[in-house]
């Protein structure tokens, strides 16, 4: 039974337990630990062995492991909202779960993490059952649900928020997140290019974010996640981030800053170059060992050779993340695992190959996080009972070890047999779970220096012109970097590797051996590469790593179109259905009618796209910016397997009093002598709720409606009022609206101890009789609860909904 309650402030500090409560320890958990099996000899004999921690804190990371892992999340969405809603969190929420008991024990309530900036992150260790039963943490709860749902809260593992922030992402960069889904640090990417955003005007960055993944469905659902913070910068492609082709752009909009809407076409002639990216994500798949505390699953199913298979991918992966980065630019490399096969040993393989690339010394950001250097030895695990091990390659090819096990290893999965020191492996970053409560995390920033002036004419210098990128066949552009730079040593392991990868190859079948380019005939080595890559993978790539799959099964249902899934389409080979992308003539009639209805003046006309099949007539029209726009013009949206781009700003209403409006505004537009296109009476588009912070700064500030404090609660609370149920000034106004879509600024005030901080803007849709809060019904729900208290979601308020249309209806 539940017997949650405040504690009496005179009931003592916590941890005093005056009224006999004790202070609960989540990781007191010895009896679960042989109930749940959180046991696995291999990983603590691979481990140990590897030295991952010192002697003496061992006991500690074990204990860690096993404990309950703390809720966190991040206060997301623009700068301003954030700052408001984490003050709500702080002055309201925080008091209100400082002092409570369930079941006699202390239950601490949430603190900021002491290393995310500004205080914008949260973590608390609360049992599922407190959640559920004390009436102080389920109302937390509700909340924390509730602007998740709006995109305000973003659930995400403390240590899964680290990448983004080392990565220094700012709005004018041009950003690539070669394995971005389920999307929560393509979120943070998208955060800082808006870092200019305020509370209700979204701005447009000059710059431009990739998300990428080779999962179709989980694409989906990072398109899904992302429409949380609509952005005109922002482009989501499906393929697989190791062969990710050259994009190709005018060569002006390679410089380092190019404005976000200029709205100028390339000059003439201005040659093409393939675009060179300031930052770069590569967020690997991995076998995901870190996530232990959260995927119980991995204590039985571990073994030590899982990330063996992993490694050749993840290379290939930072290396095609290392050929499209320009000078000067970054990469983060990150993986939820522990094993320095997938970290270190991958990190330590493309320096060698890259010698214009360092690892960043960041000891200085963000002091407060706790961490441990990168390992600078180690030693590959070749046989599932982790006893035995090699000092060497050659040493383990020389040996009895299983052949099937032999062709997994290369020498590239070893530390580097010399010049290991002049790495700086110290610098990656490694997170334990006993270092600050959370799961285990890798993090590596890598920065390419500035070629010497000589260097400009050797062949390296001349891959990073745009024009030689792409002079290579697709499926050859991931190729391990023959840097003429590369020292004989590191030539000399790669020259190993590639062998032992062609020699695993032999026994394959003629269907892994194809690669994914039909047209490139005689396989060489690459295509070798690409084979057993992906037959050693094939199955962890399907899965993903084990956060993502905790991500996923937390993360909304995505609603885009059902697409086959598999292998295949995450080559790339697979049928490719997307509609193709259209930019309007900014003096198109639809587009004019559009503007002109919604008073919409010097909107950037020519960045306007559609997605609709060949004839098809326009449901929804895009913005874009001038990065994304000439990625779309230069580039075949079916060979990037362009997803999506853009955001969505308006869509054609539907419906009966759409067409009553359209045939009003028509007969408005005659009767004055104000025509508004030649769309007539056929087209009303209304502005959408995740499109008009873009849209705002373009609308006649004449036309913004003012709505005031008890007209946004009817709105809110009501799913069709009626006109006339609203109070003066309100009623008279919008009555004296014609049909359709209109805009209404809410100024900050007061009502019955609800009040706005800031002003409101909001989309409304006016009908014969009644109107209508053109957003999100989450959005709705979330506005309900945090402004006025109401829960709108239950069944007796669908009900009335329901009662209201009806009533709607006949009035009509
Ligand atoms: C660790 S998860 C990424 C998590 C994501 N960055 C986030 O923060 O939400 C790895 C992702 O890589 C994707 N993936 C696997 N192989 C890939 C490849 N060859 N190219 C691109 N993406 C790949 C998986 O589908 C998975 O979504």
């Amino acid at each position: 039974m539940a017997r949650g309650g405040k504690r009496g402030k005179r009931g003592g500090g916590r941890g005093g337990g005056a009224n006999g409560s004790k202070q609960r320890n989540p990781d007191d958990r010895t009896d679960l630990i042989e109930q749940a099996d959180m046991q696995n000899e291999r990983f603590f004999a691979y481990y140990k062995a590897q030295q991952i921690v010192p002697e003496d804190e061992w006991d500690a990371f074990v204990a860690a492991l096993r404990g309950h892992l703390p809720t966190t999340f991040r206060v997301a969405g623009s700068r301003q909202v954030a700052t408001t809603l984490n003050t709500m969190i702080k002055e309201l929420h925080v008091p209100n779960l400082s002092d409570v008991v369930f079941e006699g024990l202390e239950i601490p309530p949430p603190v900021q993490l002491s290393w995310y900036p500004d205080g914008l992150a949260w973590q608390f260790n609360v049992p599922k059952k407190v959640l559920r039963k004390s009436p102080e943490f389920k109302k937390f709860h509700s909340f924390l649900v509730f602007e998740t749902e709006v995109g305000n809260i973003s659930r995400q593992e403390a240590v899964s928020m680290l990448p983004p922030l080392f990565l220094e992402v700012e709005p004018h960069h041009k950003c690539m997140d070669m394995c971005a889904a389920p999307g929560s640090k393509t979120a943070q990417i998208l955060e800082a290019l808006h870092a200019a955003d305020t509370e209700n005007v979204a701005s447009i960055p000059p710059g431009l974010l990739i998300a990428n993944d080779s999962d179709n469905k989980r694409t989906h659902l990072l398109i899904h996640q992302s429409a949380r913070l609509p952005s005109p910068a922002l482009m989501v492609t499906n393929l697989d981030a190791s062969g990710y082709p050259g994009i190709k752009v005018p060569a002006h909009m390679n410089q380092s800053a190019v404005p976000a809407i200029a709205g100028t076409a390339p000059s003439p002639g201005e040659r093409l170059e393939t675009l060179l990216f300031d930052r770069i994500l590569c967020d690997v798949p991995c076998s995901g060992d870190g996530t232990i505390r959260k995927n119980m699953g991995i204590w039985k199913s571990w073994l030590p050779m899982d990330g063996n298979g992993l490694h050749a991918l993840q290379l290939r992966i930072l290396q095609r993340a290392m050929n499209m980065l320009k000078s000067t630019g970054r990469i983060v490399y990150s993986t939820c695992s522990l094993n320095p096969v997938e970290n270190e040993a991958v990190i330590a393989s493309a320096l060698l190959a890259n010698k214009d690339f360092v690892l960043v010394d960041v000891s200085d950001k963000l002091p407060t996080l706790i961490r441990r250097p990168g390992l600078t030895t180690w030693r590959p695990a070749c046989e599932r009972a982790a006893v035995r091990t090699f000092e060497s390659y050659e040493e383990c090819m020389a040996s009895d070890v299983d052949e099937n096990v032999k062709a997994k290893m290369s020498p590239g999965q070893w530390p580097p047999e010399e010049g290991v020191e002049s790495l700086a492996l110290d610098r990656c970053m490694r997170i334990y779970p006993h270092l600050q409560d959370t799961g285990g995390f890798f993090v590596a920033v890598l920065e390419k220096r500035p070629r010497a002036k000589k260097a400009a004419t050797s062949t390296t210098a001349k891959r990073e012109l745009a024009d030689d990128v792409d002079a290579q066949p697709e499926t050859k552009r991931a190729r391990l970097d023959d840097d003429a730079n590369a020292t004989q040593a590191a030539a000399e392991r790669m020259v190993v590797e590639l062998e032992a990868v062609e020699e695993a190859t032999s026994g394959s079948t003629a269907e892994e051996a194809i690669d994914v380019d039909a047209a490139s005939s005689a396989p060489d080595v690459d295509e070798l590469v690409d084979a057993i890559v992906e037959a050693e993978t094939d199955a962890d790539v399907a899965d993903a790593s084990e956060e993502a799959k905790a991500d996923i099964a937390d993360a909304p249902q995505p609603t885009g179109p059902t697409m086959r899934i598999g292998k295949k389409l995450a080559r790339g080979e697979g049928g490719f259905k997307e509609n193709p992308y259209t930019f309007l003539a900014p003096d198109d009639p639809v587009l004019v009618s559009c503007l002109a209805r919604l008073h919409i003046n010097g909107f950037p006309s020519s960045n306007v796209l559609v997605r609709n099949p060949a004839g098809a007539a326009a449901r929804s029209l895009y913005l874009a910016n001038d990065l994304v726009k000439a990625v779309i013009t230069h580039n075949s949206f079916e060979r990037l397997r362009l997803t999506a781009a853009g955001t969505k700003v308006f869509a054609k209403q539907e419906g009966g009093s759409a067409r009553a409006a359209a045939t009003a505004a028509a007969a408005e537009a005659e009767a004055d002598g104000t025509e508004t296109g030649s769309a007539g009476a056929e087209a009303q588009f209304r502005v959408l709720g995740e499109g008009l912070p873009v849209v705002l700064p373009y609308v006649d500030e004449r036309f913004i409606m003012e709505g005031d404090m008890p007209a946004l609660r009817t709105l809110v609370e009501a799913y069709y009022p009626l006109c006339a149920t609203f109070a003066e000034p309100f009623r008279g106004a919008i009555e004296a609206r014609a049909s359709g879509s209109h805009v209404v600024r809410f100024p900050l005030g007061n009502l019955d101890g609800a009040s706005l901080t800031h002003d409101l803007v909001l989309p409304i849709w006016k009908s014969n009789v009644s109107v209508t809060l053109m957003i999100d019904k989450k959005a709705k729900s979330a506005l309900s609860l945090r402004l006025f208290g109401t829960d709108i979601t239950t069944a007796g308020q669908q009900a009335q909904a329901q009662k209201e249309k009806e009533t709607e209806k006949s009035a009509a």
